[in-house]
């Protein structure tokens, strides 16, 4: 069934377990993501770009939405990374059900205004809201943030925050980044400051950046004839402590990439006869869907739905 961003995040935080949030931007990764929600018994929350929705518009959102609708387990369609207040109003105007608002490379009281006045459209419409305290590094949709600029959340500031603004959730910078490069060795993810800030703020927080971007899909992509540096992701552990701290949403883009691609350039390589999308496609969503199983199983939402 299809429904807000709250109706899955508060029973996750409450449950002290997380719901993936997995970005699609077309029919065969919405049907990784679903139908591994639907085999698993997971909530699961699928998520638009800006870019996404460019790319694939409303007849993207249709098929997310009808599949949603017909699905047996809770999905909702949220807008990731929305930009401005006419960027979430337009796609709940599309049928999303839960829209972020980033205002986050803003001063403190822009990122309140401009959070705050989404809040209530979206709230007067029913629909959930998350909105984004601090700076993670890496490169987010429409704003490059350089490291030195990335500034992790601080615990007081989430507090008045979310006074201030009433948002449903909180998307927080605690180490992670966007991206395949998300740091050298072992990403640091600060758990104890997540820790701190689910004990001051009860509402469910957010993990972006939180690709495990794992090492063994990464060599395979590279033997299928991509290229990628030495990229690495966000250990399985530190997320499975990170659920019990109160992030109930972690979104994954990067995986669900590496995945797709790898799983066409291996068909590409291997039959360069073939030119049948069903028999190009078809693996990589059956690779796609290995990888949202795994998440899934790590962020302990399985059974949940
Ligand atoms: O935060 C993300 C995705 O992060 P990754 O690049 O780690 O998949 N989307 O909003
Ligand atoms: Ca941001
Ligand atoms: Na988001
Ligand atoms: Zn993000």
């Amino acid at each position: 069934m299809l429904v807000t961003g709250n109706d899955i995040l508060i029973p996750a935080r409450a449950g002290k377990y997380a719901v993936g949030a997995f970005n699609t931007n077309d029919m065969e990764i919405t049907q990784a993501i679903i139908h591994t929600a639907e085999k698993l018994r997971s909530p699961v929350m699928v998520q638009m770009s800006e870019g996404a929705i460019k790319y694939g518009g409303q007849d993207l959102a249709d098929i997310v939405i009808d599949m949603a609708h017909r699905s047996s387990v809770p999905v909702a369609l949220h807008l990731d990374h929305g930009s401005s207040y006419d960027s979430a109003l337009k796609a709940i105007k599309m049928g999303f059900t839960s829209v972020m608002i980033d205002a986050s490379h803003y001063p403190f009281e822009e990122n309140v205004h401009e959070t705050r006045r989404v809040v209530e459209a979206a709230h007067a419409m029913g629909i959930s809201v998350e909105a984004e305290l601090g700076r993670l590094g890496g490169i987010e949709e429409h704003v490059v943030v350089d490291e030195k600029d990335a500034f992790l959340t601080d615990p007081e500031e989430a507090v008045k925050f979310v006074e201030e603004t009433g948002t449903d959730y909180l998307a927080i910078a605690i180490g992670t980044s966007h991206g395949a490069y998300k740091g050298k060795g072992r990403p640091f993810i600060d758990l104890v400051r997540i820790k701190r800030i689910s004990e001051l703020v009860a509402i469910p927080l957010v993990a972006h950046g939180s690709s495990g971007v794992p090492a063994e899909l990464v060599q395979r992509f590279r033997d299928a004839g991509g290229e990628i540096g030495d990229a690495v992701g966000i250990a399985d552990e530190d997320l499975q402590q990170a659920a019990q701290y109160g992030i109930a949403k972690v979104n994954v883009d990067t995986d669900l990439r590496l995945a797709m691609t790898t799983g066409v350039r291996e068909v590409l390589k291997k039959n360069p006869k073939e030119f049948d999308p069903r028999k190009i496609f078809g693996p990589a969503r059956d690779l796609m869907s290995q990888v949202v199983e795994h998440k899934m199983r790590v962020l302990g939402s399985v059974g949940k739905a």
